[in-house]
């Protein structure tokens, strides 16, 4: 569904993204990740034909992106709503721009108001809404035509947990029913719920990418005690279960609290900076 090859964009001595390819089927959910400033909402930006690569090909579905753009729903990191007008009209304006009328607007938009939990807000002003509820709305502008592409720049950046599970819960059924996602986030858990794969962005190009048990399982975690002295033993370790009972075995003074921490994106970009360094 989409193909980036090569993509090639500088803002002057910057290299935003420097030979970036990433390959997006229908039906996948692909987690983008990486550092600040690894090109993410570079590569978005290009995408959804807002701004053009240097070099490089792009193809949605065999098309430009400006050819593609009625097929691509685009959440940006930076909320875009016009405060003096309800949910119900940004979903009925951006709805009308997608071509959609009558009956099959009303339907996507009942739709969207059950699957996005819209229902309490739908006609209140988006200026006076929270900032989660706010970004249901605008994930809700980005799904009412059913895009076969979709991009979600950190949908769930500061989400509380209901709009979280909403967000999920969408993106999981969309992609269900053959859509190509591409999820940008900084926050691993979401992935695995996902089931997506992995592409990991770093200086502009994708460094690593595959399922979650091929790039993480099998990275350290972190197994930490605190005595109640409050002296502190943590050990990296692929096996916390084994490491934990090992410690606590051995420790003879009293332990106040264990946490066992599962590998986190920190520790992916770490083994990658590693193996990319040698
Ligand atoms: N319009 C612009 N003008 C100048 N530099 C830019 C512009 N847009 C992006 N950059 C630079 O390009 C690089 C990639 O930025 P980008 O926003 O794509 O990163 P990102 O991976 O999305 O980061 P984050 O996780 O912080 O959102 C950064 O060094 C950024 O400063």
């Amino acid at each position: 569904m989409l193909e980036a090859i090569d993509l090639v964009k500088r803002y002057g001595p910057v290299h935003a993204l420097d030979g970036f390819s990433l390959r997006v089927s229908a039906g996948e959910i692909v987690g983008l990740v990486g550092h600040n400033g690894a090109g993410k909402t570079t590569f978005v930006e290009i995408v959804s034909n807002l701004i053009r690569p240097d070099s490089g090909t792009i193809t949605i579905g065999g098309k430009s992106p400006a050819a593609a753009r009625g097929e691509v729903g685009v959440t940006p990191q930076h909320l875009g709503l016009y405060p003096s007008i309800t949910v119900r009209e940004h979903l009925e304006l951006f709805g009308r721009l997608a071509g959609l009328r009558r009956t099959a607007l009303s339907t996507a938009i009942e739709d969207l108001t059950v699957a996005l939990r819209l229902g309490e807000i739908i006609d209140r002003r988006t200026g006076v809404l929270s900032g989660g509820q706010q970004r249901r709305t605008q994930a809700a502008t980005a799904l009412i035509h059913r895009p076969g592409l979709l991009l979600l720049d950190e949908p769930t950046a500061g989400a509380d947990l209901e709009t979280r599970e909403a967000m999920l819960d969408v993106v999981k059924q969309r992609a269900g029913e053959g859509a190509a996602i591409v999820y940008t986030t900084h926050y691993l858990p979401e992935l695995t719920e996902l089931r997506a794969t992995i592409a990991v962005a770093h200086s502009g190009r994708i460094i690593a990418r595959g399922t979650y048990d091929e790039l993480v399982d099998g990275l350290p975690g972190e197994v930490r005690l605190t005595l109640d002295d409050e002296e502190e033993i943590r050990v990296s370790t692929t096996e916390p279960t084994a490491t934990l009972i090992e410690l606590l075995s051995r420790t003879e003074r009293p332990v106040s609290s264990v946490d066992v921490r599962n590998p986190s994106l920190d520790d992916l970009y770490r083994s990658l900076a590693v193996s990319h360094a040698s």
